[in-house]
């Protein structure tokens, strides 16, 4: 019997990924045997190529990470997979996409390659939300599928066959995933750009606006988006490109400003995309879009360019600034966003810990800022920039029992 548990990271794109559209892929290929022939079959949908680069962080696993077990024994009788506690099917193409993937990539005569396996996965924070839970779960996936077939070496282009976002929290620290050039997507992998501890004084603070499942996947989303976008390409062939190199350099060279100016225009392009998809895909709401005008007033006050936001496929808003920034940016959200008294500060304020703090209200009506209605946000979590998938040795920290079970089901 062989077991591994490993965690792995989400990660928030400062320069988000968008997927290439079949028909494109398909002309890059040029030829249906070729095609066929040399992919199988292949599409897109099972590659998952993007369309541009993209660069993302690897957030802190101690404060939000996918967990996952993966047991392989002789005297499993099929393979199973429970996700939070429920059992899912097996039948998913992206799942049996990576585990091909890995299998065709280790050695062939190990004993357990034709045994069954159980996997176990849980996420410490709400799946399906926009808060990239399927690159955190693919993520670990591939990483304890490989350790458990003894694979060394690159498996960032198989993690991407699982979610294309989760090439990026193969990875800790600054990430970069290439598009590539290969039909195959061989060269579409993910690349460290710079480790965790880089940018040592980085936070992240998630605005938590909804945590429950979003109306329709990235996935989907972004294909409606490819068909129907004109913007998408412009982004894609135009604006991309000369954003990686500037944005890289700023990572280099710790400019916030710069930084932070790249990562709010790149969030308010891709919602544009949305927009210009036909129907739209609308994920950011009025919540997301008050957070986003606190935030161009926080800069004002300050007057400099002293936190960024961004956003994923869902209404929560993630906001990149500086360690020294948290608490006034803090106190500003608790202003405008009052919780009420019956949601408790543990309940509220998640992960690294938030000194409280107010602001003194004669500022905010200075500034003409009204307080909004009580409660619009859930919650906060406070986060920084972190290490990519690891391995937990101890025993204890397995999801599955000796049978290939699921621990959490025994209670
Ligand atoms: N721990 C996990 N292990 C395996 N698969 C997972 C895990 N967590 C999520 N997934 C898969 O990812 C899907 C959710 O992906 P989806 O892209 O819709 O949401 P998200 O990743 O949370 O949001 P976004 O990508 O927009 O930030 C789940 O339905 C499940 O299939
Ligand atoms: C908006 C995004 O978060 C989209 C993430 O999309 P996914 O990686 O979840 O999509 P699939 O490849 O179809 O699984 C931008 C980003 O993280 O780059």
């Amino acid at each position: 019997m062989k077991i591994v548990t490993c965690v792995a990271p989400i990660n928030m794109a400062v320069i988000k990924y968008c997927k290439c559209p079949w028909l494109i892929f398909y002309i890059l290929t040029r030829c249906e045997i070729f095609f066929h022939c040399f992919l199988g079959g292949k599409r897109d949908d099972d590659l998952i190529l993007p369309i541009n680069d993209s660069l993302s962080a690897s957030l802190n696993t101690h404060v939000m990470c996918a967990k996952t077990t993966i047991m392989s024994s002789p005297n499993l009788k099929e393979n199973k997979f429970w996700l939070n506690g429920k059992e899912q099917t097996f039948n998913s193409p992206r799942l049996n996409s990576c585990l091909k993937a890995i299998k065709d990539r280790c050695d062939q005569s190990l004993p357990h390659l034709n045994w069954s396996i159980s996997i176990c996965s849980e996420n410490n924070f709400p799946t399906a939300a926009g808060l990239a839970s399927s690159a955190a779960g693919y993520a670990c996936l591939v990483y304890a599928l490989a350790k458990l077939y003894g694979i060394e070496g690159e498996i960032s282009d198989i993690a991407r066959q699982g979610s294309g976002s989760a090439c990026r929290s193969i990875y800790g620290g600054w990430v970069q995933w290439h598009k590539g050039s290969s039909p195959l997507g061989l060269d579409s992998i993910a690349q460290q750009l710079f480790p965790a501890n880089h940018w040592p004084e980085m936070r992240i603070l998630i605005l938590v606006v909804n945590d429950t499942r979003k109306k329709y996947s990235s996935t989907i989303a972004m294909k409606r988006s490819v068909d129907t976008s004109t913007l998408i390409h412009h982004r894609a062939n135009r604006v991309v490109p000369e954003r990686i190199q500037t944005l890289s350099r700023a990572i280099a060279e710790k400019d916030f400003a710069t930084f932070a100016e790249i990562a709010m225009k790149d969030s308010n392009q891709l919602h544009a995309i949305c927009l210009d998809t036909f129907p739209p895909c609308v994920y950011m709401n009025d919540v997301s879009h008050a957070i986003v005008s606190v935030v161009h007033a926080f800069n004002e006050y300050k007057n400099d360019i002293k936190a960024a936001y961004t956003c994923d496929a869902g209404s929560n808003v993630c906001i990149y600034l500086l360690e020294s920034e948290v608490q006034d940016l803090v106190s500003w959200i608790n202003y405008v966003f009052p919780k009420s008294a019956d949601i408790t500060q543990q309940e509220y304020y998640r992960g690294l810990p938030l000194e409280q703090r107010n602001m003194d209200k004669a500022v905010f009506e200075g500034l003409n800022i009204t307080p909004f209605d009580v409660d619009l946000l859930k919650y906060i979590i406070h986060t920084n920039v972190g290490d990519g998938p690891e391995v937990l040795k101890d025993e204890q920290a397995h999801l599955l029992d000796d049978n290939g079970c699921p621990k959490s089901l025994h209670f």
